[in-house]
């Protein structure tokens, strides 16, 4: 056995169990992967974890026809255990010798030696019988029953196939910074590290990495030549293409993505803030790193659903609102929005977009203007969000955005996840007339 496989396994299931206590996924592995050098153990850390998190309720189903008393509550750190042990063996499919052992080792190093039996027996006969398989598509298609219901009334034909796609694993897609070199030079240096990639038509800086690689060590990393998006996510500057010499205003521009983008589609003036002056740092590294001309961007903590403060520009050609959101259309990347997600965060995230769109709007110039996203697949937080927009707006009008950006959904257009290998996201573009 790897003598690392069971620290992985100690990992693993301490990061899942404080996924299940309410933590996010990031977080929870941030902290764990630090410890491993290993790029294999840290894939293999983040395998584990993942199919987990993803499969939890069919995982959670399947336990409870094989303990009489549920663990969760009595020792949730063994029930973590079992989680991880059943994702190796039921997810990942990884050898069950290897997986059985280490997750057992695991538990001993975890002061849980007294439920190694108990743990063994278990996995074992998941191994012989399989998982019990139960009829409700909620604990099938592993999604809390709210979201599963709010889906099926807004995706009556999709549901089935977005809630598939949430379970799938994402793909790793670059952007290249076309300021600074082509995406055909960068495919040229991927192929001649023989690391197999794709071109899709569009968006023009898109390049998929077929292979299980950490991006960091991409050739043009280092050099800040390209940064990890993805392909849904490239389309909101596309969208808005503000042209040579504008003025824009990002408002909730961390961690960057976007903002970049921004910054190396055209030499526009910039105005970059975010509520959140942590993550506004991560911001500015980003620009250092694919060195993006700090002359014409301004950084600035603030809330942004309150007046700009005096010393920025107050009116702009063109506003990014990017805006914070359900994140239910990167679920497959972060699977544990879907639990820890709620209902009444729906309504708060509303009142909050409604606010950020309602500001934005008064700081936008006549002929300007702004593009409203969000990595939601949330008809509230979308389309019906545009239409009353629209409604209580006489001076704006939806822009056409041609079907690249995904299908017709209200005035605006929705990529559904797994689409062309991409997130799910939404896009709606307003002109002030
Ligand atoms: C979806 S993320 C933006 C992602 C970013 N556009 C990118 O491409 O990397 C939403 C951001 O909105 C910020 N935010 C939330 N409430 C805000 C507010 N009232 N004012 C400004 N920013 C806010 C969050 O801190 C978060 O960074």
């Amino acid at each position: 056995m790897n003598p690392a496989g069971a620290q992985v396994r100690v990992a693993a299931a301490r990061a899942v169990l404080q996924v299940l206590q309410g933590r996010s996924l990031k977080a929870a592995m941030a902290q764990e992967r630090s410890a491993f050098a290993d790029a294999r153990d840290r894939a293999l850390l983040e395998a584990v974890c993942h199919g987990a998190i993803r499969h939890r309720r069919t995982l959670e189903f399947a336990l409870a026809h094989f303990l009489a008393q549920p663990l969760e509550r009595r020792d949730p750190l063994a029930h973590a255990l079992l989680l991880i042990g059943l994702a190796q063996l039921h997810v990942l499919a990884l050898p069950a010798h290897a997986a059985v052992s280490a997750t057992i080792e695991a538990a001993r190093l975890l002061d849980r030696g007294a439920r190694a039996g108990l743990i063994n027996a278990v996995l074992r006969r998941s191994q012989r019988e399989g998982l019990a398989q139960s009829d409700d598509p909620g604990v099938r298609g592993n999604h809390p029953d709210w979201l599963l219901r709010q889906l099926q009334q807004d995706w009556p034909q999709d549901w089935s196939a977005i809630m598939d796609a949430n379970n799938a694993q994402a793909p790793l897609w670059l952007r290249v910074n076309g300021r600074r070199t082509t995406r055909a030079a960068v495919a040229a240096m991927l192929q001649d590290a023989g690391v197999a990639h794709h071109l899709p038509e569009f968006p023009p800086q898109a390049i998929r990495i077929d292979d299980a690689i950490a991006p960091t060590r991409l050739p043009g990393w280092d050099e800040g030549l390209i940064t990890v998006q993805d392909l849904s996510a490239q389309l909101a500057a596309e969208a808005l293409a503000p042209g040579a010499g504008a003025q824009v205003l990002d408002l909730c521009a961390a961690p960057g993505g976007k903002a970049a983008q921004l910054a190396e589609r055209d030499p526009a003036q910039l105005v970059l803030i975010d509520i959140d002056a942590e993550r506004l740092q991560r911001v500015q590294d980003l620009f250092g790193r694919l060195q993006l001309q700090a002359e014409t961007v301004r950084f600035a903590a603030a809330d942004a659903a309150l007046p700009l403060p005096d010393s920025l520009p107050a009116a702009y050609d063109a506003i990014l609102l990017d805006a914070p959101c359900s994140a239910t259309g990167i679920i497959r990347r972060q699977p544990d929005v879907k639990w820890h997600r709620q209902p009444k965060d729906i309504a708060a995230l509303n009142t909050l977009q409604w606010r950020l769109l309602k500001n934005a709007w008064r700081h936008l110039r006549p002929g300007g203007r702004l593009l409203y996203s969000t990595c939601s697949v949330l008809k509230a937080e979308n389309e019906l969000l545009a239409a009353q927009f629209l409604a209580q707006n006489p001076d704006a009008r939806a822009l056409p955005l041609d079907a690249r950006f995904g299908r017709v959904s209200g005035v605006g257009r929705q990529r559904l996840p797994g689409e062309d290998g991409g997130d799910g996201f939404f896009y709606v573009l307003f002109e002030r007339i």
